[in-house]
């Protein structure tokens, strides 16, 4: 990684911000991974895992793309729903470039409609749209696809259609550095925003956060598919610890909404929790480079993905 100094950059650096939109499960946070290069955004096979906005920094020698992961954009049902979509309207005002993600291998559908509808509102704003996941399907299929979003774009976006329609195999590596290179032709020049070697500016807790519960759910995501929140109480390095060998202490509790997710949450004598310690404790690890020891707490708050007063609490 090149090292770069805010007050000293290259003529003609560009800098700014980029954010995907599209269905859940359209492939977001595992392209916003290929481009930074490590994981940071939560990946799952089942949709909206990503609640919160999670920036990864691409760092290169000329610019400085700073994606935001939002949510899957979709219909409101519940609050919880209403809420991320308002974030989602308000992180999309603040970029330089959307690009709006539809995997390859799945057709265009009203959910695609009603995302780009919700771009067309976005004045000014480039969208670029990014075709996904084509390593699923032949060249045949993928040209079909190709036109279909094309048409979706003139159609919806008036005159202009899609800025650019780049496609896209994150999963094998395939055209993502045509990604980078499309969505920074929008950036204005600026010098960098983040110093070299910063990937993401979530606080720690949030990432935390989300590493348990993707955790949480591994193997359970039938049963608790929306009811599940994480908050981390406290994070603490220990005291008398060797300097070659630290450990972080982590108090978290998971929050479900009635006693019998509690029971899944647990497990059969509590091997279901033990699992969940396990797995995130290790990801945790990685993430800061400490060994950590892991207290998860299981509580019930009833209806919480209703109640503002809870949301607010947890963080929503
Ligand atoms: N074959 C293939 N699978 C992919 C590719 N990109 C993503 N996937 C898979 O598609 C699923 C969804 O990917 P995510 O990156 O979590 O999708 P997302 O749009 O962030 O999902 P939400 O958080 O629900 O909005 C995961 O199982 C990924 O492994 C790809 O390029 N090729």
């Amino acid at each position: 990684m090149t090292e770069l100094d805010p007050h000293n950059y290259p003529e003609g650096f560009k800098a700014g911000f980029a954010s995907f939109v599209g269905r859940p499960n359209a492939g977001k946070s595992t392209l916003t991974n290929a481009l930074v290069g490590q994981k940071i955004a939560i990946t799952s096979s089942k949709p909206q895992t990503t609640r919160h906005t999670i920036r990864g920094i691409v760092h290169r020698p000329d610019h400085q793309l700073v994606l935001v992961d939002t949510p899957g954009l979709h219909r409101p049902r519940t609050l919880l729903g209403q809420r991320l979509n308002d974030l989602v309207a308000t992180t999309l005002s603040e970029v330089d470039v959307v690009g709006f993600c539809t995997p390859a291998d799945e057709p265009i559908g009203p959910g695609d409609r009603f995302i780009v509808e919700q771009l067309s509102r976005l004045g000014r704003t480039p969208v670029v749209a990014l075709v996904t996941k084509t390593d699923k399907v032949n060249h045949e299929q993928l040209g079909t696809h190709l036109l279909e979003v094309e048409k979706l774009g003139d159609e919806v976006l008036g005159g202009q259609g899609f800025a650019a329609i780049v496609p896209v195999s994150a999963l094998k590596g395939h055209q993502v550095q045509s990604v980078d290179e499309v969505l920074t032709k929008y950036l204005p020049d600026s010098p960098p925003l983040y110093p070299a070697g910063e990937l993401t500016d979530e606080p720690e807790m949030v990432l935390i956060a989300e590493l348990i519960r993707e955790a949480a759910l591994e193997g359970v995501r039938d049963e608790l598919p929306h009811s599940l929140a994480v908050v981390v109480e406290e994070i603490n390095a220990r005291e008398d610890r060797p300097a070659d060998s630290p450990m972080t202490d982590i108090y978290a509790f998971l929050y479900v909404e009635r006693p019998s997710q509690k029971a899944i949450i647990i497990g059969k004598g509590g091997a279901h929790l033990r699992g969940v310690g396990q797995r995130a404790r290790a990801n945790i690890e990685k993430l800061l480079g400490t060994k950590v020891y892991l207290d998860l707490r299981v509580k019930v708050a009833k209806e919480w993905q209703r109640d503002p007063k809870q949301l607010g609490r947890l963080g929503f």
